[in-house]
Order: C-alpha cells, then sequence, then structure tokens
C-alpha cells in the first residue's frame, strides 16, 4: 500500500478532499499520514480506521517517508518545503492544490477527465508533480470539454462571476457578515409593508460605504456590490485570475505550442461556493446547436446540457442549485447576433470539488491503480 502524507487537511480545500475521499472509501487504498504545521502529536481526522498521531509537516525525514504527499496547505508552504523535500532526494508524487508550481516544466496540471493523455505521457516520462489547475480553468474545461475534444474552439473569451470561496475561508465569513450588516440597518423599514423602497436603500447603500462595515478581508463591500478584480494586477492591464484561463487551458490540454487565445475579466460576487462564467466562444466553423449540445453533454459523466430556456436555466444553472454537487451544468446555448459561429455558453461549478479537490482526489487514485 502507498503511504500517503496529507498536509492541509483541515483547512478548507483539504476538508473536501477528506470528504470526497471518505464518500468513495478510497483510504481503504493506501496508507495514510497526517501531518500540521501547528497541532504536532494531535489527532488527524476521523477517517474510519486508526491513524498514527500528527507529524510535523515542516519535518523533511517524515516527510521523505512518504510514497504520496497531498498538499492542501498553501502556496507558502509549498514555496518552502517542496524544494527542500526535492533537493533532499525525495522521488515520491508530490499532488498539490497551491497555484506555485503549475506552470513549471516538471509540472503537470491534473484534470484528469479532459487530459487523462497528457497525464498518462507526464508519468510514462518519470513526472512526478501533479497540481492542481485554477478553479475557474478547471471548472470551464470540465463544462465545454466536448468542445475542445472536437478541436472546434478558434477563440473564447470568458466573464466570471467568482464566489467568495475562491478567497478563502475567513472571506466566506465576511460575506455572511456584511450581508447581515446590509439586512440589520434596514430590518426595521423592511417589516413596515409601507415603508418605501427608497429609503431601504439609503439606508443599505448608507451601510456599505460606512467604515464600520466589515470589509478586513475582501478590503471593500461584496454582498449588495462586486469586486471587478481577483489577484494580482499584472500592470499590463490584466488581472492574474484573467491571465490564468489561457495559460492554464492550454497547458490542461497539453497544446502550449499552439495555444488557444482565451481571454476575459474576472469578477468576484456573493455567491458562497459556486463560480460561474459566461462564455463567448468562436467556433472553428458553423456547427448546428444540436451537434454542439450533444458533443457537450456525451464529453464527460459530469457535463449536464440545461436546455436554454427561461425555467430550467433559473432553477437549475445556478450557485444555489449546484452548490455542494460534482456535475458542471452548461447552458444558454445559443449562437449570437455575429454569426453562426459565435456560440453563448453559461457554466456554473462548485469550485472546491472539480474547482479544487476532486482533481487531487482522483489523481491519487491514478497513482494508486497504476
Ligand atoms: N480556497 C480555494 O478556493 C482554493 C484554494 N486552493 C489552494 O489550496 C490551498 C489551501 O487553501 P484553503 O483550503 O482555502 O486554506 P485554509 O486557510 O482553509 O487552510 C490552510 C491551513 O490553515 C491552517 N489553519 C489555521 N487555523 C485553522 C482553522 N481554524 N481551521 C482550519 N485550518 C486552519 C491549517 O493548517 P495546520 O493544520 O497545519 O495548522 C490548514 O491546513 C491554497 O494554496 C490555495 O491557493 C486551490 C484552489 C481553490
Ligand atoms: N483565485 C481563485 C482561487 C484560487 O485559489 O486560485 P489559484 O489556485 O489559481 O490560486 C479565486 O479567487 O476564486
Amino acid at each position: 500500500m502507498l503511504r500517503v502524507g496529507f498536509i492541509g487537511w483541515r483547512g478548507m480545500v483539504g476538508s473536501v478532499l477528506i470528504q470526497r475521499m471518505r464518500e468513495e472509501q478510497d483510504f481503504d487504498l493506501i496508507e495514510p499520514v497526517f501531518f500540521t504545521t501547528s497541532q504536532a502529536g494531535g489527532s488527524g481526522p476521523a477517517i474510519g480506521k486508526e491513524i498514527p498521531a500528527l507529524k510535523d509537516a515542516k519535518n523533511i525525514a517524515e516527510l521523505k517517508a512518504m510514497d504520496v504527499i497531498i498538499s492542501c496547505q498553501g502556496g507558502d508552504y509549498t514555496t518552502e518545503i517542496f524544494p527542500q523535500l526535492r533537493g533532499a532526494g525525495w522521488k515520491g508524487h508530490w499532488i498539490d492544490a497551491a497555484s506555485t508550481l503549475r506552470m513549471e516544466n516538471d509540472a503537470t496540471i491534473i484534470l484528469d477527465p479532459v487530459n487523462l493523455n497528457v497525464i498518462q505521457g507526464a508519468l510514462a516520462n518519470g513526472g512526478n508533480n501533479w497540481i492542481g489547475g485554477n478553479c475557474t480553468v478547471s471548472l470551464m474545461l470540465m463544462a465545454l470539454h466536448g468542445l475542445f475534444k472536437a478541436d472546434l474552439v478558434e477563440w473564447a473569451t470568458s466573464m466570471t462571476y467568482q464566489a467568495a470561496s475562491g478567497a478563502g475561508a475567513q472571506n466566506m465569513r465576511e460575506l455572511l457578515k456584511q450581508m447581515g450588516e446590509a439586512h440589520r440597518v434596514a430590518s426595521d423599514l423592511l417589516s413596515d409593508p409601507a415603508s418605501a423602497i427608497l429609503d431601504i436603500d439609503r439606508e443599505v447603500a448608507g451601510i456599505l460605504r460606512d467604515e464600520k462595515f466589515p470589509t478586513a478581508h475582501f478590503g471593500v463591500p461584496l454582498a449588495g456590490s462586486l469586486i471587478p478584480w481577483i489577484d494580482k494586477d499584472l500592470g499590463n492591464g490584466q488581472s492574474k485570475e484573467e491571465w490564468k484561463g489561457q495559460v492554464e487551458t492550454n497547458k490542461i490540454l497539453g497544446r502550449q505550442s499552439q495555444p488557444i487565445p482565451i481571454d476575459g475579466l474576472c469578477v468576484r460576487i456573493g455567491a458562497m461556493r459556486c463560480h460561474s462564467q459566461a462564455l463567448t466562444i468562436k467556433l472553428k466553423r458553423d456547427v448546428p446547436l444540436d451537434d454542439i449540445n450533444g458533443l457537450l453533454a456525451e464529453a464527460n459523466p459530469w457535463a449536464k446540457v440545461i436546455p436554454n430556456e427561461r425555467e430550467i436555466s433559473m432553477q437549475q444553472l445556478t450557485p444555489a442549485a449546484v452548490t455542494g454537487k460534482l456535475h458542471t451544468p452548461v447552458g444558454r446555448l445559443r449562437k449570437l447576433s455575429m454569426g453562426s459561429e459565435y456560440l453563448s455558453a453559461f457554466t456554473v461549478g462548485d469550485q472546491l470539488l472539480w474547482g479544487a479537490a476532486e482533481p487531487l482526489r482522483r489523481m491519487l487514485r491514478i497513482l494508486v491503480e497504476q
């Protein structure tokens, strides 16, 4: 049995990973060892079998004893520990949720329903660094897989609506505090059916701009508003989150030498843990909509085509409907008025599942089963 070390298992991404591994009985197939940066000697998670006490996640000798390490601890940990571990001669498999190593030449971005061939090629060549993709990119590829598989995409733009969870657990809490504050200041007026809506609006606008409004994590209000910038400013007008769209998509697809142009705007909205995105896709040729629906629906078991109709789109193509689910619905499919090669699409996906934990879990399975 492979000895598998887990780091970051009690964080937000790590907790979802452990939950999914329990659901799929993955722990029956491995010898798990849990590490911590803060509680060495303490108890690990309940996984239905005996596990040793928590080990120190910075102890290179302990880490070196692992065949596989899965880290959901964050980029700073990877930056500090990974080079030390490889420098000490460790040849095991490193599976990581952090973005730190993604674009390194010796790292493979893992999204096996879409790029199992790339993963298998890297394995055959001795690859041992397996990095989860950016959540927005992975969710877009899961939903639009059929179009990429059929090599129909000439270029695409993506306008995103990204959930608070992408910024971290503290940000999810802050979003809810902000919602609570916005409600609190208007609650008396709200309970009076005769109150004027503009009075309610004035109270809410007032608290959003009040210096006491809780913005320690986001920096600005998200509830009742949005934030049109995610991740670093690259200095050329593009955010780092927007930059990832093209480079990561093409690396995942194994087509860096002939990249598909992908660009757009990334926006944070007040959803909890589902990212959505609206896409305009320029097809390489005019393909009938029925054929497109079929390609998308058949590409993988998780892409689910939602008919482009009002009621079902409102019911099934939303963060509220998709939260906690593994499927990645895609809808609002229609040819745009620019011409029959211009397709619109809208997708939603849980950014902690396919956007973070699930590709890591499945990579471990690939290693266990090889
Ligand atoms: N958030 C996201 O949506 C995504 C995140 N990622 C990547 O995954 C990595 C981890 O992100 P995320 O899971 O959000 O990180 P968290 O901040 O939730 O957890 C990271 C670590 O913080 C420590 N920690 C300290 N206090 C607590 C507490 N009260 N509860 C739980 N953990 C605590 C734990 O380490 P210890 O036990 O050692 O103290 C934990 O493993 C990052 O690199 C991120 O880039 C990737 C894709 C999406
Ligand atoms: N940046 C993403 C979350 C994330 O962690 O992305 P990455 O793994 O590329 O750093 C978001 O804010 O929604």
